[in-house]
């Protein structure tokens, strides 16, 4: 990756005006950190390599590599990039802070269809960009949400040295160890032979994601191990749609099980794409009108003020 190119469209910030690191998560070889910006009075998430491990040349590009595709995924669904800070000790990329933290450790009353129209505004959104920008990684930790519940895309991407999708026409990371199998379609349990299917791959985690924000329940937790949700998915057994985990007091609950088991369908071909989805969510989101949402956002917040 071109340094200077980047650099000449991204801000360069200095190490010295980070401060007040918090740490939020590390993976294989990289570290977010929470931190104050000191001249823009703001707060800031830091992705940076790890600091203690000599920074190789490959880890620096795939950082650098990570800014470039952020930067040029610029849409009000997808994590916004501030800068990047490429100092020979320090070297990290600076990006907003959601203060809501991550979708899997809020569960919200009826925002859930914003939520989940928003995931798929964002997501398509990388689906159109020339080429088309395949996330991979889709899973409620991935979603975050800023101080009003709205939705951005992102990508912690920390455990693996991963092959960012812009990069190469397949971007198949090896199933993480670890990590969870739940939103990786069957089609790439094992790294499977034609790369086609790639682009139906987000959509079998968005369906999956569905269950979970409708259902507010963990897909699979009676299972006790990552094989046997492999073997029962392979075998064609999907999360139950019936009305105990999806009740009846859903709006426009037919329609969102038939999005989803279309979503997660084991022929990848037969997965409708982003567009088709956000075109059946549309209709659903004129009914619902802002004062709903707004209503919807404050309880959640009048429940975590509470909160002890
Ligand atoms: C309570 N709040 C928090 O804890 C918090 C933490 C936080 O930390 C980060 C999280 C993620 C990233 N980076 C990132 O999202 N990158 C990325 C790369 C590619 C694609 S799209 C194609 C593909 O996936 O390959 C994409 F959508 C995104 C980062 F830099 C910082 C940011 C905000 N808030």
């Amino acid at each position: 990756v071109n340094i200077c190119s980047l650099t000449s469209t991204l801000p360069v910030i200095p190490y010295r005006k980070l401060t007040d690191l918090h740490y939020i998560s590390k993976g294989g070889f990289g570290t977010v950190f929470r931190a104050q910006h000191s001249d823009w009075r703001t707060t800031v998430a830091i992705k940076c390599l790890k600091l203690d491990s000599p920074v190789g040349e490959r880890e620096r590009n795939c950082l650098l590599k990570e800014a470039e595709v952020l930067h040029k995924a610029r849409f009000n669904h997808i994590i916004q990039i501030f800068g990047v800070c490429n100092e020979p000790e320090f070297f990290c990329i600076v990006t907003e802070y959601m203060t809501n933290g991550s979708l899997d450790e809020i569960l919200l009353s009826n925002a859930q269809l914003r939520i989940l129209y928003e995931i798929a505004l964002g997501v398509n959104f990388l689906h159109n960009m020339t080429p088309p920008l395949l996330h991979h990684d889709l899973k409620t930790q991935n979603i975050l949400m800023d101080g009003e519940y709205h939705v951005k895309i992102a990508d912690f991407g920390l455990s693996k040295w991963r092959q960012l999708s812009i990069t190469k026409g397949s971007s198949s990371k090896p199933a993480e160890m670890g990590g969870t199998v739940i939103y990786m379609p069957p089609e790439e349990y094992e790294p499977s032979k034609n790369r086609r299917a790639d682009v139906k791959y987000d959509m079998y985690s968005y369906a999956i994601i569905m269950w979970e924000v409708l259902s507010r329940r963990i897909p699979y937790e009676e299972a006790t191990n990552p094989m046997q949700i492999m073997f029962s998915v392979l075998r064609g057994s999907r999360p139950d749609t019936g009305l105990d985990s999806l009740p009846a007091d859903i709006p426009s609950r037919e329609t969102l099980i038939n999005l989803m088991t279309c979503g997660w369908t084991t022929k990848p071909d037969e997965r409708p794409s982003f567009l088709k989805c956000l075109i059946e969510l549309e209709p659903m989101m004129r009914r619902f009108d802002e004062i709903d949402f707004l209503e919807a956002v404050l309880v959640v917040k009048r429940s975590k003020y509470m909160r002890p």
